[in-house]
């Protein structure tokens, strides 16, 4: 960090005061920063913060202090893309140096579905997207730190954001203590499997050609749970994303293994994921494991539901879609999955929102047909979905994008912990076989909260 050049350029900056935010961009790398000190320091902001890595490492993002967000009680793909653009509008963008590699986003996302509740997910609303005072790019060592205009003092600013980074890159947190379980117990599971059942009849009565159900397992602890040690734990799963969302009250995770797709200079990327097996962990059975699933007849179907399903509702925004014939193995710690990557240039006038919207749920997690299988999910699962399989992830001014299926997944309140797990209901499928494959599926968030699975 060049202090002295970084001054220069704000002493010949013209603050822009129609504007109501300025949003410097400097880099970092000067400072020895990670989320653990991160999160450590801003220990007061609390509720409403977050971090978001992805799987390829493109985004290592940390938000800290919400300073504004888009929010709706009703998704609208249009009164969201106007909202997008008067905020950016609102924000005096300046960066202290040329040629730098990223640019300020907002995280956030949607809920699985507008179920209305007033329930464990009050903290989080239908669509946020959040500007955060503090954005730590961890990926490309940058900062973009946004004040209002009518707070700022150009004179100052560095100073004391670097006396500040300093700080944080001399902390040396205690090491952090696991949450000590109270109780644990899977909620209602014999009347899943019943539901099940009943899926499986609708399957062979109607149009219907896949059901996604889920179940949840709840914890309860003896003292809340230290978010150090759960930041800690995410990075004990590789090849999956991280989420760590707080708002309000709330903690919401995810380790998912699954990108809903991404944006970048107009090309857009997505994969098919259905068809799981376990992952053993010893050599022989796991190459038998993978070898049942690229020939599974069942497994086979379902995956190639999700392609097709998937490709379709690109067609009305892309062109030249391009995907492989056959789909490949995709390795998690403890399961495996079929999967396909489709990746289709977008259209001139496709709008983000409305790609989101058309896009999720992806058969994956929600069924086919599409709006069918939404309300059969929305009358009767038991609870309510919330942030669990919904579209999580980042935005940028110029539509650069990256989404993801938060799946493997939990919602932290107080003392509890509600972990949500899925699968695909297809005709031929077994109520007691997905009973167990969710219960595999529960396995990277028992691992977060340091559990061991039974
Ligand atoms: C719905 C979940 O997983 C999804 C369902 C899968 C399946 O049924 O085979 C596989 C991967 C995911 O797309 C979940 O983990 O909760």
């Amino acid at each position: 960090m060049n202090l002295e050049a970084y001054q220069r350029i704000l002493d010949d900056l013209k603050l822009d005061t129609d504007k109501k935010y300025l949003s410097l961009q400097m880099p970092i790398d000067g400072f020895d920063l990670n989320e653990r000190k991160i999160f450590s320091h801003f220990h007061d902001a609390q509720g409403s913060r977050y971090w978001f890595r992805s799987k390829d490492g493109r985004y290592d993002s940390i938000g800290i202090k919400f300073q504004e967000s888009i929010k709706r009680d009703k998704y609208s793909a249009e009164v969201l893309e106007e909202q997008k653009t008067s905020l950016f509008q609102k924000i005096q963008q300046v960066a202290v140096k040329d040629g730098m590699a990223s640019s300020l986003g907002l995280f956030g996302g949607t809920r699985f579905d507008d179920k209305d509740t007033t329930d464990e997910w009050n903290d989080f609303g239908m669509v946020e997207f959040h500007l955060p005072k503090w954005q730590f790019d961890l990926a490309n060592s940058e900062l973009f730190y946004t004040v209002r205009t009518d707070e700022v003092d150009l004179d100052e600013i560095l100073i004391d954001i670097s006396d500040k980074l300093r700080e944080i890159g001399a902390i040396t947190p205690e090491p952090a203590q696991a949450p000590e379980v109270h109780m644990m117990k899977d909620i209602f599971p014999e009347e899943w499997k019943a539901l099940v059942d009943e899926a499986l009849g609708v399957l062979d009565d109607t149009d219907f050609r896949k059901i996604v159900l889920a179940r949840q397992r709840l914890l309860t602890f003896k003292a809340q749970a230290d978010p150090l040690y759960l930041l800690d734990r995410l990075n004990d799963e590789s090849g999956t994303y991280t989420i760590y969302y707080e708002k309000g009250q709330s903690i919401f995770i995810s380790k998912s293994p699954e990108k809903l797709f991404d944006i970048k200079d107009g090309v857009l990327r997505t994969n098919a994921i259905a068809g799981s097996a376990e992952r053993t962990g010893v050599e022989a059975t796991d190459e038998q494991q993978k070898a049942f699933l690229l020939n599974d007849e069942k497994n086979r179907y379902e995956h190639e539901l999700v392609r097709e399903s998937i490709v379709q509702n690109l067609e009305p925004y892309t062109e030249d879609i391009e995907f492989a014939e056959g789909p490949a193995i995709l390795s998690n710690r403890y399961i495996y999955h079929l999967h396909t990557p489709i990746s289709a240039k977008l259209a001139e006038d496709a709008s983000l929102f409305a790609l989101l919207d058309a896009i999720h749920p992806t058969p994956a997690v929600g069924g086919m047909p599409k709006d069918k299988a939404r309300d059969y999910i929305m009358e009767n699962e038991y609870g309510t979905r919330g942030l669990y399989a919904a579209p999580l992830g980042m935005i940028h001014e110029n539509d650069d994008s990256e989404f993801v299926v938060s799946i493997r997944s939990m919602l932290l309140n107080s003392k509890s912990a509600t972990l949500f797990a899925g699968c695909g209901i297809v005709r031929g499928s077994s109520s007691e076989k997905e009973h167990e494959e969710t219960r595999i599926k529960f396995t990277p968030m028992l691992n977060v909260l340091g559990v061991e699975p039974e």
